[in-house]
């Protein structure tokens, strides 16, 4: 029995997203939570004539523990998005509690499921996250992925055109965190990328991590991207599901640093060390399984190029800012 939940489900991402997860075969039970509209939502989706189960829950009467109690696996994109002219830490203030309250919630009704947080600022959510987890024992460094495939989806989509590559067949690690300067896609390893010219790939590094903004410009007040998130957060979760499963696939992922049972771990703040800073977190290929994140792949932080490496010293100090923010919200 497989169960999934998703916090915010009633959300411009929660809602494909819930869709796509109703779609998914691995999955016998969805269930959704928001603090509004997921009745509707819930009842619309229940007819999809799928063999999963589906039920949603607001807040009244326990609803959160209901939602959450036995989730395998539990989603969160739950909380504010931008508007144009705001940064995703400017997000901080409202969307901090609304994650420490869900994480609260999981780590006393859901503590042995795989979390994967979408709400933003990611750079500092998760690290929330994670302090609430550790204050209540449950913490597992392979159970806690903080989501930043889209910059990896951006990155496929946007290089794809320049190498006469397809899209669906390239897998561009992307490296950092998940905002501003903080992304660094490393293409330097891709076939073909001595054919760009230095202009190319910084025009391309910058689209990489400014796509978000692209999509909150073009949306004009009315959000941020959705629908590529919604797809993006189905595609680690597909991984994820099949990890259960037995099936082993690598995606980059923001995840904690500090535990050495972790393989690579060691090995990756070693290399973080080298672009200048000491961190707890980082966005890096992971190796996923049954155990969730079973290994850090660090071996593309030693293949990058010098123009990467620049990238990646502005990165790990905004990083080290964001992560002891997020912790900072939870231990003071
Ligand atoms: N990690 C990533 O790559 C991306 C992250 N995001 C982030 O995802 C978040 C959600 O974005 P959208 O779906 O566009 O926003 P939205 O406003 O359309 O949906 C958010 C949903 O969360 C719900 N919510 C608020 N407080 C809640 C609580 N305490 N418990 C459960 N649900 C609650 C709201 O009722 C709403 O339905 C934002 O923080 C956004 O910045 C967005 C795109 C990409
Ligand atoms: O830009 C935003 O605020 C939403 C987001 O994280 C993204 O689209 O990458």
């Amino acid at each position: 029995m497989t169960k999934v939940t998703i916090c915010g489900a009633a959300g411009g991402i929660g809602q494909p997203l819930s869709l796509l997860v109703k779609l998914h075969p691995l999955v016998d039970q969805l269930s959704l939570f928001d603090v509004v509209n997921v009745p509707g939502v819930g009842a619309d989706l229940s007819h999809i004539d799928t063999d999963s189960s589906l039920e949603s829950f607001l807040p009244a009467d326990d609803g959160l523990a209901k939602a959450l109690k036995d989730s395998d696996l539990v989603i969160i994109p739950a909380g504010v998005p931008r508007k144009p002219g705001m940064s995703r830490d400017d997000l901080f203030n409202i969307n901090a509690g609304i994650v420490r309250d869900l994480a609260v919630g999981v780590a006393t009704h859901a503590p042995k499921a795989f979390v994967l947080v979408i709400s933003n600022p990611v750079n500092s959510t998760v690290p929330i996250f994670k302090e609430v987890l550790a204050k209540h024992g449950v913490f597992d460094p392979r159970r806690l992925l903080g989501v930043t495939t889209l910059d990896c989806v951006r990155s496929n989509t946007f290089v794809a055109g320049l190498l006469g590559a397809k899209a669906s067949k390239l897998d561009v690690a992307v490296v950092g965190g998940h905002s501003g300067e903080t992304i660094v896609p490393l293409f330097s390893s891709l076939p073909g990328y001595s054919k760009l010219s230095d202009a190319e790939v910084d025009a391309l590094v910058h689209r990489v991590q400014y796509g978000g903004d692209e999509v909150v410009q073009a949306k004009n007040g009315a959000g941020s991207a959705t629908l590529s998130m919604a797809y993006a957060g189905y595609k680690l979760a597909d991984q994820i599901l099949k990890g259960l499963n037995g099936e082993k696939s690598t995606s980059s992922a923001f995840v904690y640093l500090k535990d050495d049972s972790l393989s690579g771990a060691k090995e990756t703040r070693a290399l973080v060390g080298k672009f200048g800073g000491e961190l707890d977190f980082f966005a890096i290929p992971v190796g996923l399984g049954p155990k969730g994140v079973e290994s850090i792949e660090y071996g593309v932080l030693e293949k990058v190029n010098a123009k990467e490496e620049e990238l990646l010293k502005v990165a790990v100090g905004q990083l080290g800012v964001n992560i002891a923010k997020g912790t900072a919200f939870i231990k003071g």
